[in-house]
């Protein structure tokens, strides 16, 4: 018998095509519903469980042990359980690390989410693949297709943005630029790679008004990372294409997803998605390649976009798809993978020091 095993709960994991994977339960004991992806970080879960953009999902991790390394106190990316469940092949119930506190098991428990344990979650990755957007239902019993097609209903109306974003504005101290942080799930890291730099922070709610932005007087604004389809997003781009165009802006991720949003653009489901912590993405300026980190369902569509005003700055290396704009002629710049990392990493770290270039010089001139 598996020793990493000791649940006597069999839950199971049923997709809408029909399928049925059994394993031993563990976490919170919760029925967990939402999408189902797949996340090849060999490393990262503690991330990944509380990033927010995961807000809905029920994450099936491809690496075969998860849990190893356990859960420290400081690499959450927000204090909310972010995914729906969570599916694995083996979860260790002894975790060894120097910083870890609790197992992931104690986490998931504490946070609010069930794991699914003792899975074949290459199969799972596979039917994902050839399924593109696969719901599924984690529970104690397998679901009837009537039952998972009723949750996937109610799933597609909620704007899951509106469940991750701050309800309150918060002000961090910095002795540098004023950077306005547009809440839309934001990662803690985020906030912590501009707090490094310097910058003082602001982070408001993602319905905050223009004017209320305005007498912040941000030097700068970023678009948070977020869950959900940026389509339900559109109803707020033009005032946010009024503030992109009055400030030097970065967009991370749903972030980026929006800045084509707002210049009259499309996005597209992927057909499974990029979620992992070694994604190559190509520089187009320099042909430079770097591994980034990803976790997006959604894409800028090329068809469409604003090629008066934005350009292609990214691509990804294995299906072209697009990974970054730039404004022609304001300080304006996105990426739809993460430069903050964590998991995965830093080698577009330098993206968000060239924004704040771009607040510390362009911008003061530009709008002189
Ligand atoms: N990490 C993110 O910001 C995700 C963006 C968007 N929700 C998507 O899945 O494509």
């Amino acid at each position: 018998m598996d020793k990493h095993l000791q649940s006597n709960n069999t839950g199971f994991l049923t997709l809408e095509s029909g399928e049925v994977f059994a394993g031993k339960l563990y976490g919170a004991p919760l029925t967990s519903y939402g999408e189902v992806v797949f996340h090849t970080g060999m490393t990262g879960y503690q991330e990944v469980v509380s990033d927010p953009s995961f807000y809905g999902q029920i994450v099936t991790f491809t690496y075969p042990l998860i849990g190893n390394y356990g859960v420290n106190e400081i690499d959450y990316e927000s204090t909310q359980p972010a995914i729906s469940g969570m599916v694995v092949s083996q979860l260790c119930q002894n975790p060894s690390h120097f910083r870890s506190r609790i197992s992931l098991d104690a986490a998931a428990k504490q946070f609010g989410f069930p794991i699914l344990a003792g899975v074949d979650t290459r199969s799972i990755t596979q039917k994902v693949r050839q399924g593109g957007l696969l719901y599924g239902v984690l529970a104690d019993q397998p679901m009837t297709a009537e039952e998972i097609a009723l949750h996937k209903l109610r799933q597609e109306e909620r704007i899951f943005v509106e469940h991750v974003s701050r309800t309150r504005s918060i002000t961090y101290r910095g002795e540098g630029e004023h950077i306005v942080v547009i809440d839309l799930g934001m990662k803690h890291s985020i906030l912590q790679a501009l707090l490094k730099l310097g910058c003082k922070v602001t982070v408001v709610p993602y319905q905050t008004r223009m004017e209320e932005i305005r007498a912040l007087q941000p030097d700068g604004i970023v678009f948070s990372n977020g869950p959900g389809n940026p389509e339900q997003l559109r109803k707020y781009c033009r005032q946010w294409r009024k503030l992109a165009e009055a400030f030097p802006t970065l967009g991370i991720c749903l972030g980026h997803q929006i800045l084509s949003l707002m210049f009259g653009g499309q996005t597209e489901r992927l057909p499974f998605g990029h979620r992992g912590s070694n994604h190559p993405v190509k520089e187009l300026s320099t042909g430079k390649v770097y591994m980034t980190s990803q976790n997006h369902s959604y894409v800028v569509k090329e068809e469409g976009l604003d090629k008066q005003n934005l350009m292609v700055t990214y691509r990804n290396v294995n299906d072209g798809s697009v990974e970054g704009l730039r404004h022609i002629y304001l300080p304006i710049m996105s990426v739809q993978f993460h430069p903050e990392a964590h998991p995965g990493p830093d080698d577009t770290s330098h993206i968000i020091a060239t924004f704040l270039e771009s607040v510390q010089t362009i911008g003061a001139k530009h709008y002189a």
